[in-house]
């Protein structure tokens, strides 16, 4: 079936190919591996795999010879510059520029080469400041974006224009999925450039470590944000996958939002810490409301498992094991 672009749809190849080369891209970062967790767990025998240091993807000639040489099937790209609000404040230069970069080199030799798919990820903050809510994939360039990412927004913009582009022009099936926060093991907690769930994760449990009495969160509480757990993201990815071929993007979210003091109280509780929290206001808010309107990805069949109880725990203990244990 050809779609609105002129593009033919192969639905449902993708799962019946578990021998076929994919190339996860960011392998070793919170979606990556995830990602890489999924494929394996369904079977898919031939991933190729490179870290940062083993392959820069800002490199053209770099990504060109190695899609020269390894020729993968599949690509999901799931490699990025990616960071908080902080993080994004801060170094508006490497998050447009590193990720136009990384995503040019990658869609452009991926289609030199012949991948046969190839999903790209952007992010919620493509998405104007003041979006309806839910959010519609249709929202998107309909009005200014929030100042703190607009930078990374741009940039994730480029790319989803970018997949459909070269679906117009090469009839090449590049899709875009766009999730909302996400979270879970493999998360970065640095204190200051990561998001925010793992870093009141990382605050509250060294307050409670060091018996302290108080921890600072940023802003003033009331941002609202949707948190979805990145095995559901995963799961979501191959679904796209396998199921999904056309021009338009499409939010990966699960409908359940709270407030950033909601989420602050439920980290808390997890971790166990017994004292109170103090507001920073000089920190920026950010995008005051961000509920993806998911139901595109929900009338394809695809819904999310892991509630925010479940998937905060599971990370508390991931975060114990394989942070908090390997630096004593
Ligand atoms: N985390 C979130 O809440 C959300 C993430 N996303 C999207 O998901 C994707 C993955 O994000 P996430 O897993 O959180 O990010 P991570 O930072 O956890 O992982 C990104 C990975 O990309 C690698 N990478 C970065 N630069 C390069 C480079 N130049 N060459 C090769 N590898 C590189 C990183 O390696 P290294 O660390 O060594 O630099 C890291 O392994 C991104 O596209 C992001 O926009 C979308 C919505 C929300
Ligand atoms: C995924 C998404 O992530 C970013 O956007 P964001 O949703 O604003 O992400 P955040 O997790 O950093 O903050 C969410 C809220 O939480 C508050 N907050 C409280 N205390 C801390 C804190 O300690 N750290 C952080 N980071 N935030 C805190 C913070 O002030 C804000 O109100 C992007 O830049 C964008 O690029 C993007 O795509």
């Amino acid at each position: 079936m050809a779609d609105a672009t002129g593009s033919e749809m192969k639905l449902g190849s993708f799962m019946s190919e578990k021998s076929a080369k994919i190339f996860v891209a960011g392998h070793m970062g919170l979606v990556g591996s995830a990602i890489v967790r999924k494929l394996e767990d369904q079977g898919f025998t031939n991933l190729v795999l490179r870290t940062h240091s083993e392959l820069d993807l800002t490199s053209q000639s770099d990504v060109e010879s190695f899609f020269a040489t390894e020729k993968p099937v599949y690509v999901i790209l799931a490699a990025a510059k990616v960071g908080g609000i902080h993080a994004n404040n801060t170094y508006p230069a490497d998050f447009i520029g590193v990720n136009l970069q990384i995503q040019t080199n990658v869609i452009h030799s991926a289609y030199k080469h012949g991948v046969k798919k190839l999903l790209f990820l952007g992010s919620s903050c493509i998405y104007p400041k003041f979006a309806p809510q839910p959010i519609p994939e249709s929202a998107l360039l309909t009005g200014p974006l929030e100042p703190t990412n607009e930078w990374y927004a741009i940039a994730k913009i480029a790319g989803i224009k970018m997949c459909q582009a070269y679906r117009i022009q090469h009839q090449w099936d590049a899709i875009s999925g766009m999730p909302t926060n996400l979270y879970g093991q493999n998360d970065n907690f640095h204190p200051e450039n990561s998001h925010v769930l793992p870093a009141l994760m990382r605050r509250f449990h060294e307050a409670k470590a060091n018996n302290a009495d108080e921890v600072v969160v940023w802003g003033s509480g009331s941002p609202l944000r949707e948190f979805l757990h990145v095995d559901d993201l995963a799961d979501a990815c191959v679904f796209l996958m396998d199921r999904y071929s056309g021009f338009e993007h499409v939010n990966v979210g699960n409908g359940v939002e709270v407030t950033i003091k909601e989420l602050a109280e439920l980290v808390k509780e997890v971790v166990g810490f017994k004292g109170k929290l103090v507001w920073d206001c000089t920190k920026p808010d950010g995008t005051p409301r961000k509920l993806m309107d998911s139901s595109k990805l929900a009338s394809l069949g695809w819904t999310p498992k892991i509630s925010i109880k479940d998937g905060l725990s599971q990370t508390y203990e991931w975060y114990l094991e394989n942070v908090v244990q390997k630096k004593q």
